[in-house]
This record gives C-alpha cells, structure tokens and sequence, in this order.
C-alpha cells in the first residue's frame, strides 16, 4: 500500500515564527502524499479575549458560543489556513486551503449536551475521502484547518487532533497511513517540567496509569485518545513530538502503540 503521511500542527508552533517558517519549509520537501491539519486554539483565545469574550474550555475543547464561532472562523479559516497556505505556495508545495465544509468534506453533528453544552462545537461523523483523493492525486496537498460543518449550513468547532486522527481513520483501508502530531514539546514526557524525560513508546495501559497519576493532562489527554482510536482502527503509525521527527526519524519522539 502506498504510504499518506497525515500531519498535524498546533498552536504553538503556528505562534512561534522561526519553528513555523523551519517546519513549512521541512514540509514542503517531504516526499510523497501527505496532508496537513492545523490548529491554532491559542491565536482563537488571544483574539476573543481582545474583544472581551470570556474563553471556556472543558477537557481541550473550547466551548464556542456564537461570538466565539465568529472569532474562530476569522482565525482557523481565515488567517491561519490562508497564511499557511501561502508559505507552503512559497516552498513550492501546492497546497490548498480547506475547512470540512468546502467539497462536504467533513461532516459532523453538534456534540450532544450532556451535562455540558459545548455551543458550536462538532463531533466528526463521515469524511469525503474520494474527493481529498482527487486533490492528492493531483500533486495537491490538502490544508485543513479546525472547522467542519454539519450540511445543514451550520459551520462547528472541531478539535484539530480529531480532525487529523478521523483522516488517518478514513483513508487505512486505502492507504498505509502514518499520523503525527507535531507540538512544542520533545513528545509525550513522564514528568512535564523535564523536556527530557520523553516516553519513547506508550501503549495505552501505561497511559492509563500516567494519568491516574496526573502526569499526563490537559491537551494531552484529548490528543492520545486519538491516538490511540487511530491505532486501533488500523492507522500504520502514530507519533508525538517535535516537527523534526517527520523529516529525521532518529530525533526524540514518542510512538505509540496498543
Ligand atoms: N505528560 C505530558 N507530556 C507532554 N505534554 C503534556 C503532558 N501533560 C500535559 N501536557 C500538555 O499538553 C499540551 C499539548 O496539548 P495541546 O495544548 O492540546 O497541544 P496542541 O495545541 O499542540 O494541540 C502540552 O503543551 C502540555 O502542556
Ligand atoms: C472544539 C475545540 O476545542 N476546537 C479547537 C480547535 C483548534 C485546535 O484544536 O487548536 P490546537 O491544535 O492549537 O489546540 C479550539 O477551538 O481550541
């Protein structure tokens, strides 16, 4: 099977200039099909606390009320994908911008109330996969940035690392699909303040265990559930770490297994 590397990018890299421009330009030479999700959950709380909005997040996932759904349209849709977009362009990656609605390429529903109301934000229920294979087929490098919608006109909040790990769930059966999460850390670490100590390979019992302990929170736990629904519905590969691991396979990372 001919491999898709599916590669996802947070927020903070996005933020940091220099990590942004050497991860666009490491991108653009990767070999073979690939496409690129990003986030960018940090740009969205800068500017909706500039305009007075209070900024609510329960496990990872913003809760998104109209203003905020505003807001997060301008950035993700906006700003970010056009910006990162027009890097990739610059490197000579041929690169096209998308939120799941372009094409109907993600649909999702509203995450249903539970004891919370998370407002606009969406649960992933079919992805459009012919038409992402069409673009691949044609030298085009798909751009995905955190939106999706649910074909009834309503645009919805969709965590990026879901995004990345329902593409890499959709497309295993048709190619060997390898996912990595690139973020500003060496990659999934026992203590959190020791850059050091990065876990080279977690299987989800030691998971399980490291955050019972509170040794793994925050966005971290939304970020390997998806890892490890991906591994289980036959993604080839899953990574965590820095955006060096996708161009030199011997830096640190963390690699997931079940
Ligand atoms: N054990 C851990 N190892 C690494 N990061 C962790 C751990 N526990 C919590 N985190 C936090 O998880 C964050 C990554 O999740 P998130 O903020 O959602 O990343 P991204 O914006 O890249 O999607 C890290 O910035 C870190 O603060
Ligand atoms: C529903 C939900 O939480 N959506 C995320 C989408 C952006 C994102 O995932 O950005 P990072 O990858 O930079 O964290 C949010 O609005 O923060």
């Amino acid at each position: 099977m001919e491999t898709l590397k599916i590669i996802k990018i947070g927020g903070n890299i996005i933020n940091d200039t220099g990590a942004l421009q050497q991860f666009i330009e490491g991108f653009s030479k990767l070999k073979g099909l690939k496409i690129l999700v990003h986030g960018g959950g940090n740009s969205a709380t800068e500017t909706s606390q500039r305009l007075g909005l209070e900024v609510k997040k329960v496990e990872g996932r913003r809760i998104t009320d109209q203003e905020t759904l505003d807001v997060i349209t301008m950035i993700y849709a906006g700003k970010l994908n056009k910006t990162i977009v027009a890097q990739l362009q610059a490197n000579d990656c041929d690169a096209f911008g998308l939120s799941g609605a372009d094409g109907n390429l993600i649909q999702s529903v509203k995450r249903p109330v539970t004891s919370i109301d998370y407002g606009f934000a969406g649960d992933i229920v079919q992805v459009n996969t012919s038409l992402i294979e069409t673009l691949l087929k044609e030298a085009i490098t798909p751009v995905f940035c955190a939106l999706t919608h649910n074909k009834q006109g309503q645009l919805l909040n969709t965590n990026a690392d879901t995004i990345a790990s329902e593409l890499a769930i959709a497309f295993a059966s048709t190619y060997s699909v390898e996912l990595f999460y690139c973020f500003e850390r060496n990659g999934v670490l026992a203590d959190i303040s020791n850059d050091n100590s990065v876990i080279d390979a977690l299987d989800s019992q030691a998971y399980q265990t490291l955050f019972q302990q509170g040794k793994i929170a925050d966005g971290m736990v939304p970020k390997l559930d998806n890892c490890f629904s991906a591994l289980r519905k036959k993604v080839t590969k899953v990574c965590i770490g820095k955006p060096e691991m996708i161009f030199d396979s011997n830096s640190i990372h963390t690699i997931l297994q079940l």
